[in-house]
């Protein structure tokens, strides 16, 4: 993929130790580290992937943030610019819900053109036990409708829903009419025969 132009920057953002790695690892490369000691992201980290979509091929450049605390002035700088943001809670962790209020005020407030999405992440421990919901369903759903979001819940163990989540922002992204726009502007700009240059 390098060298290749990104068409759409996707940012990760949530609480630290709430799966995003795992998720990204799991779109990108499909596979799952779960026997591995679990290592913190420090800074962010760049993935890049091309997805075909209503007939559309579409280069998905990935950022996926740390979730420390001591980070966030730095995951700022990723989500700038980004057309979507999957902002991500571990489902089996109530407070990691608390960070995505958070995050959603931060984007809400700086990035008007950024879509959310939010993301429940290692779905297979809840559907292991019921008992290790942390965080409700329907309280999801509710703020999701409020902010005009989409709520997926997922594992990167099993990958359930991983590759659904990020067909979904990659159909919605060109689906939206700007984005439509600023796409045929890119195809006539590339189209365009170079003029001849003249020398007198
Ligand atoms: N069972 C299960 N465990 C998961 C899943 N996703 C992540 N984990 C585990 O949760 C821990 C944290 O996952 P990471 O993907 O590193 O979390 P992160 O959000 O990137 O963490 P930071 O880098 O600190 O922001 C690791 O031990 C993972 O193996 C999942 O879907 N199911």
């Amino acid at each position: 993929m390098s060298g290749s132009r990104v068409d759409m920057k996707i940012v990760l953002l949530g609480k630290e130790f709430g799966g995003k790695t795992s998720l990204v690892e799991r779109f990108l490369h499909d596979r799952f580290h779960g026997e591995a000691p679990y290592q913190a992201t420090i800074g962010a980290a760049f993935g890049a992937k091309r997805i075909e979509v209503v007939g559309k091929s579409l280069i998905l450049g990935i950022w996926d943030t740390a979730g420390s605390e001591r980070y966030e002035a730095m995951s700022r700088i990723y989500y700038r610019g980004a057309k979507a943001a999957i902002v991500c809670y571990d489902m089996t962790d109530s407070e990691s819900f608390a960070r995505v209020c958070f995050w959603v005020k931060e984007l809400r407030n700086n990035e008007e053109n950024c879509k959310i999405y939010l993301c429940g992440t290692k779905k297979d421990l809840v559907d292991e036990n019921k008992n290790n919901r942390k965080v409700d369903y329907h309280m999801v759903t509710d703020y999701a409708d409020e902010i005009r979001a989409k709520v997926f819940e997922t594992s990167a163990k099993t990958g359930e829903n991983i590759r659904n989540l990020f067909l979904k922002i990659a159909e919605d992204y060109t689906m939206d009419p700007v984005n439509k726009q600023q796409q045929e502007k890119d195809t006539l700009n590339l189209q365009e025969p170079t003029k001849k240059k003249r020398c007198c």
